[in-house]
């Protein structure tokens, strides 16, 4: 029986936006991010990549000078020798000059919080798992794509590394105006950092919304979300405050921010 691992799937992400793409284990996360980035073409349908269709083959290298896929085994995606030559790796077909590729190669080690000296000389597959990750992070990063797509980019990394991974992610997307595609299992992680949340289930994409918005999935029954802790915090929050408890509060730092707000006042009040 033929099987489709995506189908139906129509939208777009705007220049600069940080996308989550979520769902269960099979949904079609990975191959709706393979299609995006123009490694895997589809069936039926198109699929655009600022403006230029993926299936143009005479603007396959525009393409890929435009999108970096950093794939949910970053292990598989390095095979240099060194961190060094990893990372300069995708430079190789660009008319640079050796000092501008080292400091290239420096800056990206930098951004992605690998100290040039102290990992250049390094054998990639001697590395821990957050840190091939973030050498194959740097690899995409050297190249200054427009897009960034990430396949489960924190699968495997402490909490503490995670979230700094994450905030590294956003300042690309600040900094560098950077488009970020990032395939994640965690709810909260989505709310976090992303602007919007596109959710898949058996190959269909089933919510497109905004990280306030995410209450209507959390309802459905058809699709495995899980509320986060946060999420079920505020949820007991709303029947302390009921009608106060802005859509918006789905961030640590803003719900806390209402709770320091809430605190002092009922203190003030008490004073
Ligand atoms: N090369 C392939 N050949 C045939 N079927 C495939 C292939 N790659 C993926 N599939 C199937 O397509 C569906 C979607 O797979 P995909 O890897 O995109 O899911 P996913 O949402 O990324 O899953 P996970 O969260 O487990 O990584 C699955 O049912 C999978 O078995």
């Amino acid at each position: 029986m033929e099987h489709k691992a995506v189908g139906g799937i129509t939208f777009s992400i705007p220049d600069g936006e940080f996308a989550a793409i979520m769902g269960p284990s099979g949904s079609g996360k990975t191959t709706l991010g393979q299609l995006a980035a123009g490694l895997l073409m589809p069936e039926t349908g198109l699929v655009y990549v600022d403006h230029i269709p993926t299936s143009s083959r005479k603007k396959r290298f525009d393409i890929s000078n435009k999108v970096a896929y950093v794939s949910q085994f970053p292990e598989h995606q390095l095979f240099e020798e060194t961190v060094f030559r990893d990372i300069r790796y995708g430079l190789r077909r660009k008319k640079y000059s050796e000092r501008e590729i080292t400091a290239k190669v420096k800056d990206a080690m930098e951004c992605v919080g690998l100290s040039f000296e102290a990992y250049k000389d390094r054998s990639p597959f001697q590395l821990s798992g957050g840190e091939q990750r973030r050498v194959a992070l740097a690899g995409a990063v050297v190249l200054e794509p427009k897009i960034l797509i990430l396949d489960e980019p924190t699968a495997g990394l402490d909490p503490l590394t995670r979230g700094k991974f994450l905030a590294l992610l956003t300042v690309l997307q600040r900094t560098k105006h950077m488009t970020i595609v990032c395939i994640t299992h965690h709810l909260q992680d989505a709310l976090e950092y992303a602007d919007r949340l596109v959710i898949l289930n058996n190959g269909r994409l089933v919510y497109d919304l905004k990280p306030a918005e995410i209450r209507c999935a959390l309802e459905d029954p058809a699709i495995a979300l899980s509320p986060t802790p946060l999420l079920r915090f505020r949820k007991e929050l709303e029947s302390f405050f009921p009608g106060k408890i802005d859509s918006e509060l789905v961030q640590e730092n803003k719900l806390l921010a209402f709770l320091t707000d809430r605190l002092m006042r009922t203190l003030g009040d008490e004073s």
